[in-house]
């Protein structure tokens, strides 16, 4: 007899269309989200809105511009408090209140823009915000910073992800190229985000080779079974890499989606409206 989550995954795949937008099986979504509401006056951006990501999974987040993509991933990463609905994480109800309180639970962002300082060094980026400081009274009483730790740690980090192509810990971040930079800010996220990592539009800003790099990484952090919620516009990137595709459209999940049950073509007349999920194999 099959064991109860390999029969759910012989089903899922002999099934087509549309995935169980709950997840995979008998198993606890990491995060998941039910009826989030969130207004900006008379502006509706997430519209009781349902989410759900399952361990270990990269789970594309797409829609058109304006969908409430950037809404939804601020409303369950603690960077705006959604007016109504739940939140649990691990199956325990959160309530974020800032970012850091996220971060603090194992929630990692990286957005689009990048927040780095620019002048400071890679493992200075690393650490921002969260310094190690020197054992005993040095670092207790003088803040004195532990700085040989952090080195240490940012290089192993580094190099777990593949990234040593990087050749300074020390060097300052203005001076890496646009990929590597965000091979930083994904290693960062990656180095401390236990839980879930979000990316938003990783690669909207790069060219193809360190597209690939960063596509490469975002397969590496899965690897260490870390879930990964990503956001892009790019269709190509999201069947390269995605284990189910969340549709968003005006504010709410639309369906969830298997890449390998839908055209791309499909799945943007989804998210545009174009086509609805009942027709995609009808
Ligand atoms: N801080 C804000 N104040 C007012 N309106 C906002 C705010 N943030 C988002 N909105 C509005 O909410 C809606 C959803 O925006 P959101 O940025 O979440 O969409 P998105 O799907 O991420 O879009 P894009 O793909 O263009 O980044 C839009 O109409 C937007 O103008």
């Amino acid at each position: 007899m099959d064991e109860p989550a390999d029969r759910h995954a012989h089903h899922r795949r002999c099934r087509g269309g549309p995935v169980d937008p709950e997840g995979i099986g008998l198993m606890e979504p990491i995060l998941k989200a039910r009826g989030l509401v969130k207004r900006y006056g008379r502006v509706t951006a997430i519209d009781n809105c349902d989410f759900d990501l399952m361990p270990g999974e990269i789970l594309a987040v797409i829609g058109d511009n304006g969908a409430g993509k950037s809404s939804l991933i601020k409303a369950v990463s603690g960077a705006t408090i959604p007016d109504e609905g739940e939140v649990w994480l691990d199956g325990r109800p959160v309530r974020f209140t800032s970012p850091n309180d996220a971060r603090a639970a194992g929630i990692e962002t990286v957005y689009q823009q990048l927040a780095m300082s620019p002048a400071l060094s890679i493992a200075d980026n690393m650490f921002m915000g969260r310094e190690l400081r020197r054992p005993g009274i040095l670092g207790k009483w003088f803040r004195m910073l532990d700085r040989p730790a952090m080195q240490r740690i940012a290089r192993e980090k580094l190099t777990e992800l593949g990234l040593m192509t990087i050749q300074n810990i020390n060097q300052a971040v203005e001076t890496l190229s646009g990929g590597q930079r965000q091979g930083v800010a994904v290693a960062r996220a990656a180095a401390f985000g236990s839980r879930v990592i979000i990316l938003d539009e990783p690669t909207a800003a790069l060219g193809v080779k360190e597209s690939r790099k960063v596509l490469e990484l975002i397969q590496d952090v899965k690897a260490r079974g870390i879930p990964i919620i990503l956001i892009s516009h790019n269709m190509p990137h999201v069947f390269e890499v995605a284990d189910r595709i969340h549709i968003h459209r005006l504010g709410k999940r639309l369906t969830v989606v298997n890449p390998s049950d839908i055209s791309m073509s499909d799945a943007v007349a989804l998210m545009t409206g174009a086509m609805k999920p009942d027709a995609v194999h009808a």
